[in-house]
């Protein structure tokens, strides 16, 4: 937080800043910095802006954002805390009327925060609107005791993030003022009559904002894991690769270089995807305060499409790169570990994957029917009914392959909108149909997601003009890319048919000629990312190489080398010893 402040960062910008990433394990102020600041800044009107935001920019008030139930995350509209309006005082309300609307999981809320952003159902002149955002104090600003008619506590021991502590919250017909509803977008006057926003989901906002940072995020962990994992491979030789020769580095081995090339490409490829949402999104926002919401549901399927993709190629070559080190993966003061759990829980918050890539789902349906029937549909979609360009691409070049991914996901969400008329027809009812469709309809999703993300990084690539040298080694990996995810995905393309039998075989020939020629570059690949070794904080990642001697002198740490006998050995193993068991 000093040094935020010396370096004059607002607090809305301090969870994109290497800030959060010194600190591996989680911190208790993450949310503070992240989603509470960002509530406060879209949701606040500018009165209550004025009323809160100094204070949290000076740490007086830290907050969190409670929303998800310990029986409703995904389900927002199902959650069950109440805030219901009393004319009489002009107070809302708020109670925790059963177990499970009891607040679960926000972070900073156990120990650390003294106030919230709480989503509650609000109630006002005998009627439900449904979620709405509420500034709540849930501890005393001078004490930090709870209030009264507040139960506050932590939740527990997690996976990985244990340096934050995640909390529970429950109220008892616990009263705030009415003008602690945030009321940029709807209101409740004194009178208790309600003015609707202009977009019903204006009160989500801050979880599309949030969904958009963590792409970025994704791409950073991902950078980290596989700059420790090549420069770890570059380090380490082991077997033989001819027999009698000496052993290689590992990095040699096709199947390395298999595991880690498509990762450092897909660095780049959620890097380029994310600037792409952002960009949109600093447009939508600007439009919002400007009344216009048109292209709010574009922002939100793209923000929800990203976060999926890139949660889960984070987390999964993460994994690829802790195991691609063999045993010292598996160590935590190779930096992997700590990297994985913390990445893998994005799968899950803000929004779980396969419900987000549902969302897709629903959106690429809808404006395949639209565009069926001539209605308008918004750019990224458009391609879903208009005609193909494939041939005027020569055969397998990067265009072709581009046009190849957009054709076989208009196909599939062609043949799974007519499963889904089919099973529609059976079961007379759109839901059932929905839900008997519903893994095939995961399945366009990410079809889609992949075609955005391996479009957005061809277009990037290709317009970069200031280093040839640059732009034709990004062009290699790029090509990767674009190869590794066709052979992942062969079926798609093969029943569109886009691609045959013969044009993947040559593809995947092509890839391991790619491995090959982009294996001199891995290091200095990695080496731009240009992280210092306090940030990626790992033994077998470090500039210099010096692998063994950081593993060794990280062990002599270890508490239990602080004697050569412990005391366990007294207490339990001796008598053990002694006791002929
Ligand atoms: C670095 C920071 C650390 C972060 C730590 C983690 C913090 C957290 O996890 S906080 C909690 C996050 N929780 C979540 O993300 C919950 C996920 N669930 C949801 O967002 C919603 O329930 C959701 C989107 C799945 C469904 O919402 P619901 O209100 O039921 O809408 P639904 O009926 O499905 O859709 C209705 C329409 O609204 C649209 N819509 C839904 N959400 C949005 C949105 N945010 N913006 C615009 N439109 C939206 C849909 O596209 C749909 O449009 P249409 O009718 O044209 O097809
Ligand atoms: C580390 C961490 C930090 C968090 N921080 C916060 C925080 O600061 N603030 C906060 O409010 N919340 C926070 N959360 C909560 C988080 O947002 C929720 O856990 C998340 O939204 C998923 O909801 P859920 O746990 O209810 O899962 P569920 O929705 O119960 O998911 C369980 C399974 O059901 C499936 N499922 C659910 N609905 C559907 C559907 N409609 N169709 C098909 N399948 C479905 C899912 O795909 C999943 O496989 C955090 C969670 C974690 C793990």
């Amino acid at each position: 937080m000093r040094k935020l402040a010396e370096h004059n960062i607002p607090l809305r910008e301090a969870s994109i800043t290497q800030v959060h990433s010194v600190l591996r394990d989680g911190n208790p102020l993450i949310v503070h910095t992240s989603m509470f600041a960002n509530a406060l800044a879209s949701l606040a009107n500018p009165k209550q802006q004025q009323q809160w935001v100094p204070l949290a920019e000076k740490n007086r008030i830290i907050g969190t954002y409670a929303q998800t139930e310990i029986g409703h995350g995904t389900f927002v509209r199902g959650l069950e805390t109440t805030a219901i309006f009393d004319p009489e005082t002009k107070e809302f309300v708020l109670h925790s009327p059963t177990i499970t609307s009891t607040k679960w999981w926000p972070g900073g809320l156990g120990k650390t925060a003294n106030a919230a952003i709480v989503m509650a159902q609000l109630y006002t002149q005998g009627k439900c609107y449904g979620p709405h955002p509420f500034f709540v104090q849930l501890r005393d600003f001078d004490t930090h005791h709870s209030l009264p008619g507040v139960i506050l506590g932590e939740i527990g021991p997690r996976l990985g993030i244990n340096s934050q502590d995640n909390g529970y919250l429950r109220f008892d017909h616990y009263r705030i003022p009415r003008t602690n509803m945030l009321m940029r977008h709807s209101q409740v006057l004194e009178d208790g009559s309600y003015v609707k926003p202009i977009h019903n989901k204006l009160s989500y906002g801050t979880m599309v904002w949030t969904r958009v940072a963590i792409v970025h995020s994704c791409s950073k962990k991902l950078a980290c894991a596989v700059t420790i994992a090549t420069r770890y491979s570059a380090v380490r030789h082991q077997s033989e690769l001819v027999p009698g020769k000496p052993e290689p580095q590992i990095l040699e081995y096709q199947t390395q270089q298999y595991k880690l090339l498509p990762h450092i490409a897909s660095v780049f490829a959620i890097l380029f995807s994310a600037s792409s949402v952002l960009r949109m999104q600093r447009n939508v926002a600007a439009s919002i305060s400007k009344g216009n919401v048109e292209l709010l549901p574009e922002l939100h399927i793209l923000s929800c499409a990203m976060k999926a993709l890139s949660s889960q190629d984070s987390t999964q070559g993460i994994e690829t790169c802790r195991l691609a080190c063999g045993g010292h993966g598996y160590i935590a003061s190779s930096g992997l570990p700590s990297l994985y759990t913390s990445t893998t829980c994005t799968i899950t918050y803000e929004g779980e994957n396969t419900v987000l890539l549902l969302q897709v789902a629903r959106y690429l349906i809808k404006s395949y029917r639209a565009g069926l029937e001539g209605l308008p549909v918004l750019p990224s979609v458009m391609y879903l009914t208009a005609p193909s360009a494939m041939h005027q691409s020569p055969p397998l070049s990067n265009q072709a392959l581009i046009e190849a991914f957009r054709i076989s996901s208009a196909n599939l969400v062609k043949e799974t909108e007519s499963r889904l008329c089919r099973q529609f027809n059976l079961e007379q009812n759109f839901h059932y149909a929905w839900n008997r469709c519903s893994v095939a309809l995961v399945h366009c999703a990410e079809l889609h997601s992949r075609y955005y993300m391996c479009e957005k990084f061809l277009s990037t690539v290709e317009s970069i003009r200031a280093s040839d040298r640059v732009r034709s080694v990004l062009q290699d990996l790029c090509r990767l890319y674009l190869i590794h995810h066709i052979t992942l995905n062969q079926g798609h393309f093969l029943r569109s048919g886009t691609l045959s039998g013969v044009d993947l075989s040559t593809l995947e020939e092509e890839m391991y000629e790619l491995l090959a020629k982009l294996r001199p570059q891995a290091v200095p690949l990695v080496d731009a990312f240009d992280f210092r070794d306090e940030l990626l904080g790992s033994t077998l990642g470090a500039w210099d190489g010096r692998v063994y001697e950081r593993l060794y002198e990280e062990a002599q740490k270890s508490p239990l080398n602080k004697t050569d006998v412990s005391k366990a050995y007294h207490k339990y193993l001796q008598p053990l010893m002694k006791s002929n068991l």
